[in-house]
């Protein structure tokens, strides 16, 4: 009971804001008109089944004029019927784009907001593959919820049109238990009722692991999917290592858990259909088993024992729409989980605390300053402790060992790694003056080289001959006229050139601060000195910031900030 409870909760929580949304007006009515439309398919299968009467009563009269007026009621019928369900079918699926597409967004937004994204990936929150559950769970959740709940109304109102005549039908119908008689009124009708709620409970309990089992599903698939998607992504890598043997050998073994899950479903749902298959083969002959008594005995007549087995069968039929629906139930439930858990596990990655305060400096401080720093692993484990100065117009090289934490306290500067404790107080003037950060791996979005050169800033927000003479630049002579052109620039260009890219990046953006994460590891020593000139030229009221290995660095900057592990494993920088 807790559980449906829950179930609801999480339902409607997924549901309700949609119909609340600013879109509400256009998804009520659109929904108001689909409502309408099958309640009134459900209406024309009853006028049908009156018109089943008529139309038979006149073949038995042989009258030849009413059969042919039937058959032209029933064209007609039929063509309303046609049109409906064409309208509602269109008007149905329209309805899953529009809301689907108020969800994607949605949680798209979340998904970025406070760069829960990237914090999801860095510890873990118990959610696997958030581009699944964005790419497909929504689309999922959405067809289901309205096919799954459109059902359950024609159900309830098939019932309610058809319990009356089951209740009018079954009269006193005496019921015989243990060879003793009861008269019951609407007797037929609790028989139905209990018989499709027992059946209901039983198949609950046997489609239970369902749930799980489909979850489960949904992760291995979206687990095979993915590092397909990885393979594809680092082609080159492994054709290189020649490492195919043991990809198909990984890939395979992904697929051998969807094999596995697959084959515990499979027992499941044989289980289930042995009994939902035996629930509907039973209640073809129990209303019969019922009533037989009544008429060999004489107290009533074969046509009104068919005229209760056929109303019985309509009951029975809309009661069963839960042990009918119970595979397509597992699986929507299981879907419901999976969006509700990350839509949490969002919820506790922005939640993380954030012990690391950014602040604007005293007012006119045009520096960083870096106070009492402790950086952490997510686990806990100390990594870093600093207190230092970063002078606006004072050029610094960061230097230390590798893993001592270098690229972790860049992060933690930009603001996006949560653990530690600290403040870091940023210049007062920000964020008028711009921060750009250049890691050593430059990420490049798929499309134009504008967009590549202009990112993260939108395409088009820097004019084409600003981008042509950053590309020129940095050396990039050869790419000057191709802005147009789209491409996986990720996969085209050579390490050094992607570095270069970047390069391009901060001379057409223009940052009061730039901070240069190995950006240059990818070149030989003279292009890097190239690019560390121009960057100075053209740039002259940009402070870089940079971290590096190599030795020759050290001329390109004023000062040089170490990183020091002592004997614990922790990095401390103790500079002013
Ligand atoms: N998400 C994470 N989970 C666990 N450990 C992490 C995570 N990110 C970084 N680390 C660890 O933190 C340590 C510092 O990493 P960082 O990238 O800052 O080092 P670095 O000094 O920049 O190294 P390098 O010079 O090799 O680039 C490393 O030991 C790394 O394995």
């Amino acid at each position: 009971m807790k559980k449906a409870w829950t179930f609801l909760k999480q339902l409607w929580a997924l549901t309700a804001p949609y119909f609340k949304s600013e879109e509400k007006w256009k998804a009520l009515s659109l929904l108001g008109v689909i409502i309408g439309l099958n309640l009134f398919l459900v209406y024309l299968t009853v006028v049908q089944n009156s018109w089943y009467r008529r139309f038979y009563d006149a073949l038995e009269q042989r009258d030849q004029p009413a059969f042919w007026s039937e058959i032209l009621f029933f064209s007609g019928l039929a063509a309303i019927f046609i049109s409906v369900a064409v309208l509602q079918l269109a008007l149905n699926l329209k309805l899953q784009i529009n809301w689907r597409e108020w969800l994607t967004k949605r949680y798209l937004g979340e998904w970025m907001e406070a760069r829960s994204y990237y914090r999801l990936q860095l510890a873990d929150y118990g959610t696997d593959n958030p581009d699944q559950r964005i790419a497909e769970d929504l689309r999922e959740f959405v067809s289901s919820t309205l096919g799954l709940t459109l059902g359950l109304m024609n159900s309830v109102v098939s019932f309610v049109s058809f319990a009356g005549i089951l209740w009018t039908l079954s009269g006193n119908f005496p019921l015989g238990i243990a060879g003793y008689e009861f008269q019951v009124p609407g007797s037929m009708l609790w028989v139905a009722v209990i018989y499709c709620l027992v059946g209901s409970l039983i198949t609950h309990f046997i489609g239970r692991p369902l749930v799980s089992l489909n979850f489960r599903q949904e992760k291995v698939e979206a687990n095979f999917r993915y590092d397909l998607v990885r393979f594809r992504e680092n082609a080159e890598g492994v054709a290189l290592y020649a490492g195919e043997r043991s990809e198909q050998k990984h890939l395979l073994g992904r697929f051998g858990d969807i094999h596995d899950n697959w084959n515990a479903i499979i027992r499941r749902r044989m289980k289930l259909q042995t009994f939902v298959s035996g629930f509907n083969q039973a209640v073809v002959v129990f209303p019969f088993l019922m009533g037989v008594g009544q008429l060999f005995s004489g107290a009533i007549q074969l046509g009104g024992l068919m005229q209760i087995v056929s109303a019985f069968g309509r009951v029975q039929d809309a009661l069963s729409w839960f042990v009918d629906a119970y595979t397509a139930l597992a699986s929507w439930t299981a879907n419901i989980q999976r969006l509700t858990s990350f839509r949490a596990a969002i919820d506790r990655a922005k939640a993380l605390s954030e012990d690391v305060i950014h602040d604007a400096a005293d007012a006119g401080s045009t520096d960083f300053k870096v106070e009492d720093l402790a950086l952490s692993l997510p686990d806990g484990t100390p990594l870093l402790n600093a207190s230092f100065r970063l002078k606006a117009g004072e050029d610094a090289l960061i230097t230390g060992p590798s893993g001592s934490g270098k690229s972790t306290l860049f992060r933690a500067i930009a603001g996006i790694w949560p653990f530690g404790k600290g403040h870091i107080h940023m210049p007062a003037s920000l964020p008028s003056q711009r921060v750009l950060f250049l890691p050593q791996k430059p990420y490049v979005p798929v499309g134009t080289l504008r967009a590549a050169v202009t990112y993260p800033a939108l395409e088009g927000s820097i004019d084409d001959a600003t981008l042509r003479r950053a590309l020129a630049d940095a050396s990039l002579s050869g790419l000057v006229d191709q802005l147009d052109e789209e491409d996986n620039w990720q996969m085209r260009l050579s390490g050094g050139e992607l570095q270069r890219l970047a390069v391009a990046r901060a001379l057409a953006q223009k940052p009061h601060w730039l901070f240069l994460d190995e950006a240059t590891s990818a070149m030989d020593e003279g292009m890097e000195r190239d690019l560390y000139a121009i960057l100075k030229e053209r740039l002259p009221d940009t402070t870089i910031i940079s971290i590096g290995h190599r030795s020759s660095l050290k001329a390109f900057h004023q000062r040089e900030i170490n990183l020091a592990t002592t004997g614990d494993g922790v990095s401390t920088i103790a500079a002013e």
